[in-house]
């Protein structure tokens, strides 16, 4: 078990560097929304997605997104992990699994971040192996990478670049969830780089 200390947790936010700012943040949670909108507000829609947040780190976009969808919409959450207390992905672990409930539905997956894109891909084939009609992935931010990824998402709200970042529901070792806007952590401040 990690132990956490508040000075750690403050030098590594006073060398980070901050890449989008609050404003930046909520403007993009924004477009998310409105791209929502757009495709399931319409009296002609009879369906009634399923939006499955993936916890824990979806968990800040999810909360700021929800209110400023206008559809009618159930809610549920899955909880999966990658990464852990690390700054490296490894073998994606179900702490939630989906309920038997998706088969049949549209489902929106809200997520804070498509980094090599382990994660999503996982939930998308679980999800469709469960039955469900579609899958469409919503996330907060994308990384760039140089190499292709196994999942692509159907909406984005930040491109952001090749940087572990913390912050809006993510985390560096557990801290820094809480953040407003989204920070870089400096590299010399990872285990691994
Ligand atoms: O595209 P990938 O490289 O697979 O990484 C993306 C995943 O990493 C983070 O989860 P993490 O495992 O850190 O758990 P958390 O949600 O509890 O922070 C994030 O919430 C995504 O689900
Ligand atoms: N906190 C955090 N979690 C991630 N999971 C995958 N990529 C990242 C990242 O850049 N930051």
């Amino acid at each position: 078990m990690q132990e956490f200390h508040a000075e750690r947790a403050r030098t590594l936010l006073n060398n980070a560097e901050e890449i989008f700012d609050g404003a930046a943040v909520q403007a993009a949670v924004r477009q998310v929304a409105d791209k929502l909108n757009a495709r399931f507000d319409r009296l002609d829609n009879a369906a009634f997605p399923l939006v499955l947040g993936v916890m824990g780190g979806a968990v800040v976009f999810t909360g700021n997104l929800l209110p400023q969808l206008r559809f009618p919409l159930e809610f549920d959450y899955i909880h999966v992990s990658r990464y852990g207390d690390d700054d490296q992905g490894g073998n994606v672990v179900w702490k939630v699994i989906p309920r038997p409930s998706v088969a049949g539905r549209i489902i929106i997956v809200l997520d804070d971040i498509l980094d090599e894109g382990e994660t999503l891909a996982q939930v998308k084939q679980r999800l469709l192996d469960m039955g469900a009609a579609e899958v469409v992935i919503a996330v907060f931010a994308d990384k760039a990478l140089k190499r292709s990824k196994p999942v692509k998402a159907d909406i984005v709200g930040l491109s952001i670049p090749n940087k572990f970042v913390v912050g809006f529901g993510m985390d560096v070792y557990g801290y820094w969830r809480n953040l407003p806007g989204l920070w870089a952590i400096r590299p010399e401040d990872l285990k691994q780089r």
